[in-house]
């Protein structure tokens, strides 16, 4: 097994934090923009640990920044053995088939990520390890090494976390979380039984540490988070530390503004909220039909649009050939334009957070939902798999920042044009969406506001810096 480890050049320190990400993008930027702040703003020693695919994924899609070229901040990279097939966009269940291969291959990270704490552990007073829930199995013989101390960090919403304490127990709940809570979906059709079965292993190695970080914002989920906490041990600790996007788009500097995408160049040339944005991550393809409905519902709605348009997310994890989505004949021409199709990786916050998007259809991963609250931005939901049908209840009933395109209970049914149609007007075009738009403007502010200092957020990370340096 090949390891870039550092810890042989780690002098004496009095924290140093271990960070054990789950190897998928969707859970990247988070555990990597809080090993940046920790190493930078604060100072303390960071190693970013994983799988070499998911490190040279992590190096390469950092926002605006180095992560080579950080003090502080350091990759240990494990090479490990797997095998994964391609996406099968036409599954019933749409859990992409990619990802639990990769997961899985991670497990092989158990023997070293050990063996670094322990090598580290002998450096400092104490070795700060904050793993993702999906990777309790790895880090399972972390409390065995002295002065060491674990802290699992939630890539997910805190409704999410909080609807499954809601399943299974029912507790008491202000009537404004009731209301929401009672439309839950059921988890069926949400996950495949091979992540089912990976889920299962996290859970029976589960490491009960110090607290709990969560990826999200008081001024979005205090509701969530109130209710968490109340159900938690007293000294267990929570701490909501996003968002991890940055809450301003910066302005790039000659050099960036030379490789700036095409797709921002388009959006300057269109007016004012006048652009709805589509793109569904990076684990899941449609089908053949639910790429031709979404085409002609775009193409009758008549409002301007850009579309990611691509297979699963390549993301170094699995090789072979991908297909090339087909579009109706001669549709890029037709819609020239009012839109435009990528086909690639597209900056996906510059274009939430450009002047001319004031729409965004999103199959609500949770990145993507912060990122479009972070830029005001009101969602048109088309859940997938997985945490994705629940955030979507919470975007639409609880914060009212959305509307319905997929409807999950009909999720075996292929979502006819004219619904996306339907919805795209109404998000864009009527007073309803007006109205979401205030909403997510709102949020907006509030979010931009508690990351100054002095803000929720920020006192949040100061707070939980202080723990972790106790
Ligand atoms: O062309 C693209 C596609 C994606 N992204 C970025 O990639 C991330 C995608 O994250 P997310 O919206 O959360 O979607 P997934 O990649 O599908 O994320 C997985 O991980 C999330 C966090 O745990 C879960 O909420 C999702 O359900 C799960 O599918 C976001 O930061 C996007 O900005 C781009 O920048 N360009």
């Amino acid at each position: 097994m090949a390891t870039t480890n550092h810890a042989a050049n780690a002098t004496q320190h009095s924290v140093i934090v271990v960070m054990v990400p789950l190897p998928a993008q969707g859970h990247l930027h988070q555990f990597l923009e809080l090993a940046r702040r920790l190493a930078s703003a604060h100072n303390i020693p960071v190693y970013y640990v994983s799988t070499v695919a998911h490190v040279r994924q992590a190096q390469s899609r950092a926002r605006g920044w180095d992560p080579l070229n950080t003090p502080n901040l350091n990759f240990s990279e494990f090479s490990v053995s797997f095998d994964v097939p391609p996406p099968n966009p036409d599954a019933s269940i749409k859990f992409p088939s990619q990802l639990v291969p990769a997961f899985n291959s991670s497990l092989q990270l158990r023997e070293p990520v050990a063996e670094l704490v322990n090598n580290l552990s002998s450096k400092a007073r104490k070795v700060v390890v904050l793993h993702d829930f999906l990777t309790s199995w790895i880090v399972q013989d972390v409390p065995k090494i002295p002065n060491t101390e674990c802290y699992c960090f939630h890539t997910v919403s805190a409704f999410l976390i909080f609807s499954y304490i809601w399943d299974a127990a029912r507790p008491p709940v202000p009537s404004e979380a009731e209301v929401v809570l009672k439309q839950i979906p059921s988890l069926e059709g949400c996950n495949s039984p091979e992540l089912e079965e990976f889920a299962k292993k996290q859970l029976q190695a589960r490491v009960f540490g110090v607290g709990n970080i969560f990826s999200t914002s008081r001024v979005i989920e205090q509701l969530y988070l109130d209710l968490i906490e109340k159900t938690y041990v007293k000294d267990f600790k929570h701490w909501a530390l996003g968002p991890f996007n940055p809450v301003e788009i910066p302005i790039p500097t000659p050099d960036a503004e030379k490789r700036r995408h095409y797709s921002l160049e388009w959006l300057d040339k269109q007016t004012e909220n006048s652009v709805i944005f589509v793109s569904f991550g990076s684990t899941t393809s449609l089908s053949e039909e639910e790429i031709k409905e979404l085409a002609k519902g775009l193409e009758q709605s008549e409002q301007r649009f850009i579309w990611v348009l691509r297979d699963a997310d390549k993301g170094d994890i699995f090789s072979g050939d991908v297909r090339k989505c087909q579009l109706p004949e001669g549709y890029e021409e037709r819609v020239a334009e009012r839109g435009i199709v990528i086909r690639d990786w597209a900056p996906q916050l510059e274009i939430l957070g450009h002047v001319a998007t004031s729409g965004f259809m999103s199959h609500c991963g949770w990145n993507s939902c912060m990122e479009s609250i972070s830029m005001g931005v009101p969602i048109a939901a088309w859940p997938m798999h997985s945490d994705q049908p629940r955030n979507a209840l919470l975007i639409t009933k609880g914060l009212k920042i959305g509307i319905s395109v997929r409807v999950w209970e009909k999720r075996n049914e292929v979502v006819p044009a004219e619904t996306i149609e339907k919805v795209v007007k109404t998000l864009m075009a009527s007073s309803e969406g007006e109205e979401m738009k205030k909403r997510a403007t709102e949020l907006k502010e509030a979010v931009k506001l508690s990351v100054m200092d002095g803000g929720a957020a920020h006192k949040e990370m100061e707070s939980f810096v202080a723990h972790i340096t106790r």
